[in-house]
């Protein structure tokens, strides 16, 4: 049996602590080795019931020892950059959690510095690339089962959304997701982004506008449009259809089982991400793992986290101005080949 690939999970909250989990009970060929965490008792809480992993608060502490051959990367978006970047220049795999970053400029900061280092190192956390249903609406687009795609009409809701959550983060917490679906079904960057702004929900935090309409323009003419609405309450739901020349498909819609039972009729409403993408997040992890064993990435590159950063840059002045605003990108670097690849092993 090989050594399995010792991960380093740096940040322990929402989303870090449910990738430990995974990690350590269903994850092949990967163990737990260390937990970084400024918050010192959230650290040893992450590691106290996996045998030989070891609490961090600072992750250049890990990188001096060689005391991991991974990193995964679920600290808050406006940090990965300086986490990224010591992880990069010690030639480490990594899985870093969406956004890449927050903006163009350290997004680009990232890309330059895996051009530099002469590989590819980061994988981005778009997990959705790994939903069986996004894998088969890519496939239906790419071989044009119903003729060429038309439209996309995408729902993004959450029930609520955490402390702090601001009207940018709706952009580029929520929406860079969409942003990254798009790139995903078409096979084609994002030429330009509009936002607007109507009535919004009294549910919604001080300082955040909810619902918003996002429109968005591919490089061919493809117009795809997302309701996020970060504060419905009722649960959370991702789905998108698509219209086709001869047909119309929709994946995430509600989901089985359908009961009948003590006068009421359908099915449970997913409560957070964790459910609804359970499977995803396991293929995601597994891809991430195999390939870094082999000292490379299985999913979203860094181009990918950098265009969908430059679509919410343009999201968030849209936001502003109501205009449509363009999408504005560096020249790909060889390294990241043509095109939008399906960035996907499994
Ligand atoms: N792919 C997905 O569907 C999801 C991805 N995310 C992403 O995961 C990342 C983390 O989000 P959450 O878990 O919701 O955040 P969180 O706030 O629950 O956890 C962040 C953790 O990072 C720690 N931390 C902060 N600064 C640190 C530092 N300098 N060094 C080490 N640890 C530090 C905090 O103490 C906290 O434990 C974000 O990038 C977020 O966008 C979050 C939810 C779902
Ligand atoms: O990434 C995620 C969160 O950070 C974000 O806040 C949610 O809106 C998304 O649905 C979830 O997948």
């Amino acid at each position: 049996m090989n050594t399995p690939l010792r991960v380093a999970v740096v940040g322990a909250g929402r989303m870090g602590a449910d990738h430990i989990e995974r990690l350590h009970r269903r994850i092949n060929g990967a163990e737990v080795a260390a937990v970084v965490d400024i918050d010192k008792p959230r650290a040893e809480a992450a590691v106290a019931h996996i045998p030989g992993a070891v609490a961090y608060t600072d992750l250049q502490e890990v990188l001096d020892r060689d005391a991991v051959d991974a990193v995964l990367i679920a600290t808050p978006g406006f940090l990965h950059e300086q986490v990224l970047l010591p992880v990069i220049e010690h030639g480490l795999p990594t899985l870093c959690e969406k956004p890449l970053t927050p903006d163009a400029e350290s997004s680009w900061h990232v890309v330059q510095a895996e051009v530099a280092a002469g590989r590819q190192l980061v994988q981005v956390g778009f997990m959705r690339r790994f939903d069986a249903g996004y894998q088969s609406l890519r496939r239906m687009i790419e071989e044009k089962t119903y003729g060429e795609l038309l439209t996309l009409h995408h729902q993004h809701r959450n029930p609520t959304t955490p402390a702090g959550f601001t009207n940018e983060m709706i952009i580029n917490d929520s929406v860079v997701h969409e942003f990254d679906a798009v790139r995903f079904f078409t096979g084609e960057e994002i030429t330009s982004v509009q936002v607007r702004i109507g009535r919004s929900t009294r549910n919604a935090p001080a300082g955040q506008r909810d619902p918003q309409l996002v429109l968005l323009e591919t490089e061919s003419g493809i117009l795809a449009q997302v309701e996020v609405y970060v504060n419905a309450q009722f649960g959370y739901q991702v789905a998108t259809q698509a219209s086709f020349e001869t047909g119309i498909v929709g994946i995430g819609g509600d989901q089985e089982p359908y009961v009948r039972t003590a006068g009421t009729w359908g099915g449970l409403v997913t409560p957070g991400f964790e459910e609804r993408f359970v499977e995803a997040y396991d293929r995601e992890i597994q891809s991430w793992v195999d390939a870094a064993a082999r000292g490379g990435i299985g999913g979203p590159s860094a181009w990918d986290g950098y265009a969908t950063a430059a679509c919410c840059e343009a999201g968030v002045r849209a936001q502003a101005s109501g205009e449509i605003v363009p999408v504005q990108l560096q020249p790909k670097p060889e390294l990241y080949g043509a095109g939008v690849p399906a960035g996907a092993t499994r």
